[in-house]
């Protein structure tokens, strides 16, 4: 492999990896802005290197995916993205190449970006039927009850309605309900949401619609989808939305030239801090249906619109000093404490400084003014340094060269940029930090002990490691101060109950560094069970999807302790699951029967996503043409596969589009 498509490679991986944490955990690890920065490179390498583009590529999809937790259901007319771009001159391109394709005067409609997710409403006879998320933009999660709880949603339509049609637009979280939701997390002792999208989308995939209720989202409508239009243009349509009792807002602006979209674009790029809710651009669309009609789509995006993204705002404020925080995995992070400043709507205090290098390169000291932006997740980050403000006669910053937390003298491996504290085994921000990970929701989820009871059972020495937690007996915890009998119990039965988690999710709560949520899903599949992994090569290992020598490393190591193998060996004593169980979601027996083969270049699904489709429908999938085969799928280039299907006769032959359809019966 040369190093164009290795970085291409890495690129595909990182992205699909930030996709998933985006799209299915509702997490940012990286700004939007890093992460259109990743798309944008890896988008022009496949334009440079045709030879390595491929239709699976994130470039050419929609990111989303579905998350299994609602029903699914597939689109009867497909969801798209957009196309962004954070600078005008893209923009100009782009009108460019419209006004060349339809060779008339075009006229835009602006509307803001709202910064939420996606959802498609179908309305029968005036009655809400059906709301369904975008997800990989072909199918979506279900989540009609939660979007009923959505008061600016109409139940019921009035005025003049076509008998069926389906409205598109965006699920968000206002400020005033992201402001209140956080100042009841941070009275249970909670950290807050810091990004609206992410909890506008967290949120309605809750799996209680009285819950949702109590998050106050809000939903505005652009998008009107029928076959019996009574308008011709985007900008009568939202006119039409608004008559027919939706929520459109009062934003878009009809533009007849490129000047009037700028002057929409800097009215907003200050303005939009003054609106009750966020937003991460504009969004330009081509006014006339029928043009959009002959300007049509992409693989992930219509022709006819784009977005222009604002950039994260950014501010100066002064570096008071320095603190370092030790994780579970023994990582030691610099965080800095900041003069509080307003940074884009909440007030900034402290910036992740990431590590040594980090530090290093900005060549950072106390006092220093420095650039402060806001990136994926809570915690800003120091982007620069305003040089000419530094004060004469300060000195470099020196990162500690002990535990903050046990004194211990901190380790750089070579390669690696984070310094870690080696005393795995009695640091307490590691034991605790360990206890709270095992415990928490996405691992054995035992609600019953929150990390505060965590630090309590640790502080009793009743619970030093995560298998002690299956010795615990009630009497123990009755011993212990405040602790209520009916505490106890629950305590000992969220233990008892954990047992049935499945063996992912017990790889997950291990703790194996740099094995996250994703991968040990991916690890539990391939291997089956902790003796497989245990015993697996470093070949073997990196041989797994998405896994690279980083991790393969990592787990091996983690089995060599022999403190780690008598955890293991505990943990197995008491029951928990260490053997992987296939497990289907039946959607429907729509294929009953049914045997499938898919071949040729697919371009609207992956092989992998059809084959799981085929599956959840009730269908098997086959591996060659045979009398057995009833549907063979053909994409572009198929070859000997579609010839024999031919000869044979028997088979029905179908492309891409054809087989979704079969889903829509
Ligand atoms: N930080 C991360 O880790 C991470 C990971 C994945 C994606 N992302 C972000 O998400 C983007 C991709 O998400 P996406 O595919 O949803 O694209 P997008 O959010 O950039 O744009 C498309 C979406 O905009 C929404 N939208 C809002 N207002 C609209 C309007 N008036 N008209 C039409 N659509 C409107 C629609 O939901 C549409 O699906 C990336 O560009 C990136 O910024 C970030
Ligand atoms: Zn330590």
């Amino acid at each position: 492999m040369n190093d164009i498509q290795s970085r291409i490679k890495v690129l595909r991986q990182d992205i699909n990896n930030l996709n998933y944490k985006y799209y299915v955990l509702d997490q940012s690890e990286v700004s939007d802005y890093e992460f259109d920065k990743m798309m944008e490179e890896l988008k022009q390498l496949e334009k440079d290197y045709p030879q390595y583009d491929d239709p699976d590529s994130p470039t050419h999809r929609v990111g989303g995916q579905i998350t299994k937790k609602f029903p699914t259901i597939v689109h009867e007319k497909r969801m798209y993205s957009l196309d962004n771009s954070y600078s005008f001159e893209d923009i100009k391109e782009w009108s460019r190449r419209v006004t060349k394709a339809i060779d008339e005067n075009v006229e835009y409609v602006c509307e803001l970006k709202y910064d939420g997710l996606s959802i498609s409403i179908l309305y029968e006879n005036g009655q809400l039927k059906q709301a369904v998320t975008r997800g990989d933009g072909i199918q979506g999660d279900e989540v009609t009850a939660n979007v009923r709880t959505i008061r600016s949603v109409p139940l019921n339509l009035s005025g003049k309605y076509p008998s069926k049609f389906y409205i598109r637009g965006e699920i968000i979280m206002p400020k005033k309900s992201l402001d209140k939701l956080n100042s009841e997390r941070v009275k249970e002792g909670l950290e807050p949401y810091a990004n609206p999208r992410n909890t506008a989308s967290g949120s309605l995939k809750l799996q209680d619609s009285g819950e949702v209720a109590k998050r106050g989202l809000d939903c505005y409508l652009y998008y009107v989808l029928t076959d019996d239009r009574e308008f011709s243009t985007q900008w009568d349509s939202l006119q039409h939305a608004k008559d027919m009792g939706f929520k459109v807002g009062n934003y878009a602006k009809l533009c007849n030239n490129l000047e009037e979209v700028n002057g929409f674009i800097n009215y907003w790029d200050t303005e939009r801090y003054n609106l009750p809710f966020e937003i991460d651009g504009v969004v330009i669309k081509v006014n006339s249906i029928s043009e959009q009609e002959e300007l049509g789509y992409t693989a992930k995006s219509p022709r006819w619109a784009i977005a222009y993204k604002f950039k994260a705002e950014k501010v100066e404020t002064q570096l008071l000093s320095v603190d370092y925080q030790v994780g579970r995995t023994g990582a030691v992070t610099p965080v800095a404490n900041l003069k509080p400043i307003l940074l884009a709507g909440t007030t900034v205090k402290r910036a992740s400084l990431h590590n040594e290098d980090f530090i290093a390169n900005l060549d950072l000291r106390i006092n220093d003014k420095v650039l402060v932006e806001k990136g994926g997740e809570i915690i800003p980050k120091i982007v620069d340094v305003n040089y000419d403000k530094r004060e004469p006669g300060t000195i470099k910053l020196e990162f500690i060269k002990n535990c903050p937390a046990c004194g211990t003298p901190l380790v750089r491996k070579k390669d690696e940029a984070a310094h870690f504290c080696p005393n795995e085994k009695s640091c307490p921000p590691q034991v605790i930090g360990r206890l709270e990970h095992f415990v928490s929701r996405k691992a054995m989820d035992i609600n019953s002990i929150g990390a505060e009871t965590a630090f309590m059972l640790y502080k009793a020495n009743l619970v030093n490691t995560i298998s002690d937690f299956y010795i615990l007996q009630k009497e123990q915890l009755l011993g212990l101060d405040r602790m209520a009998d009916k505490s106890a119990q629950n305590i000992i039965e969220g233990i008892e109950n954990s047992k049935q988690i499945p063996f992912e999710r017990v790889l997950f709560a291990l703790g194996i560094r740099h094995v996250g949520e994703t991968m040990a899903k991916k690890l539990a599949k391939k291997f089956k069970n902790i003796d497989n992994l245990q015993k697996a090569s470093l070949e073997e290992l990196i041989a797994t999807e998405d896994i690279g020598e980083k991790i393969a490393l990592s787990i091996q190591e983690y089995f060599l302790k022999k403190e780690h193998l008598e955890i293991i060996k505990n943990l197995k004593k008491a029951g928990l699951k260490f053997e992987f169980e296939e497990t289907h979601i039946q959607l429907s027996n729509l294929l009953d029967g049914k045997t499938f083969l898919f071949t040729g270049k697919l371009s609207v699904f992956t092989r992998e996503r059809a084959e799981e489709m085929v599956e959840q429908h009730g269908g098997k999938n086959i591996s060659s043409v045979s009398k057995n085969l009833n549907y063979l799928v053909v994409g572009e280039k198929a070859g000997s596969k579609m010839k024999k299907a031919q000869q044979l006769g028997s088979v029905i032959i179908l492309n891409e589009q054809e087989f979704l359809n079969l889903l829509n019966e």
